[in-house]
């Protein structure tokens, strides 16, 4: 549905130029739902408007949605929805209407405009809100307006940048619903950009992870959660630290081992299927365990494993 080879984007500035994308390749395949996940200034949204035929590449090819993104934009844009960060909205009509003249905008007849206005407005549950003025919808309210908006020409593929920046935990957890049911529902790819750690672990697919306008990374949350050097156990023992750290080291597929007092720290490739095996290892030992807790790495765990940073700015130790 999306194939991008070496897109680049340069901005002239000030102080010289400023290369913000810098030749990314990515492929999206239908149905999939995938999250560009990257701290803010990463590219982002300079690629999400070059794929949305908005801003013009400086270097690179790419088709999207079976068109040419260079030499047949318009093709592109009949093909696709973009949600842009901040809405396009007008605030002084209703609902109805403003979902209307965006139909009407794409081509549609007062009466289809009328029909798919209702249809939509019923799928992200706005049908009360129909009359409603804009300006006086909630921020979740009006996400779910500016989705419906992006809607309306029935598009095979939905960009949405940066979709639940700004609203409350319930609001986005709502949303992601929504979006989960155009993949399910309707069959949709979409390509959400975000900086949100939890956002991207729990809706997405499949992440591709940018930094400085480069792909550092790319896998579904749990095979990149993986890459990084494996589950950590902790495990507190009433007595015999040391020679429950002796079997811990003994086990084929830990590493890491460090005994400090009472407890036992150490890494596995999964915690799941480990855990057992070590279990039982130390019980043949007569070893009694106080406590144990296994903690998978999380996606900030990948970012600073690529990139030595946080996501949210922070150096790693
Ligand atoms: N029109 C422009 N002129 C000059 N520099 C720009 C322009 N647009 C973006 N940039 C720069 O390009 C880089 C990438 O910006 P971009 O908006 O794509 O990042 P982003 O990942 O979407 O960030 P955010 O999450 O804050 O939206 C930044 O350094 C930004 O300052």
């Amino acid at each position: 549905m999306i194939r991008v080879r070496g897109l680049t984007r340069r901005f002239a500035g000030k102080h010289g130029s400023v290369e913000a994308v810098r030749g990314v390749d990515l492929d999206v395949a239908a149905g999939e739902l995938v999250g560009f996940l990257g701290p803010n200034g990463a590219g982002k949204t300079t690629t999400l408007r070059m794929l949305t035929t908005l801003l013009r590449p400086t270097s690179g090819q790419a088709r999207v949605a079976g068109r040419d993104l260079l030499t047949d934009p318009d093709g592109v844009r009949r093909r696709i929805g973009y949600v842009a960060q901040s809405g396009t909205l007008a605030f002084d009509y209703p609902v109805r209407e403003e979902l209307e003249m965006q139909g009407r905008f794409y081509g549609l007849d007062r009466a289809k405009a009328r029909s798919r206005c209702s249809e939509l407005l019923a799928e992200l549950d706005l049908g009360e809100l129909r009359d409603r003025q804009v300006a006086t919808l909630s921020g979740g309210q009006r996400r779910r307006l500016d989705i419906a908006m992006g809607l309306v020409h029935s598009p095979e593929l939905l960009f949405l940048d940066e979709p639940t920046t700004g609203l409350d935990p319930t609001s986005r957890a709502a949303l992601w619903d929504r979006i989960r049911g155009l993949r399910d529902e309707r069959g949709m790819t979409v390509f959400l950009s975000t900086h949100y750690l939890d956002e991207a672990d729990a809706l997405c697919d499949r992440l591709l992870v940018i930094d400085n306008g480069v792909i550092v990374a790319s896998g579904s949350p749990d095979e990149l959660k993986r890459s990084v050097s494996g589950d950590a156990v902790t495990m507190t023992v009433h007595s015999g630290a040391s020679a429950a750290g002796q079997v811990a080291d003994g086990i084929d597929g830990t590493s890491d081992v460090a005994v400090d007092g009472d407890v036992v720290r150490l890494r596995v490739r999964r915690g799941d299927e480990a855990l057992p095996v070590l279990l039982n290892a130390l019980r043949d030992k007569d070893i009694e365990l106080a406590s144990v807790t296994v903690k998978r790495p999380t996606l900030d765990d990948v970012f600073q494993s690529v990139t030595g940073r946080s996501l949210h700015g922070e150096v790693a130790a």
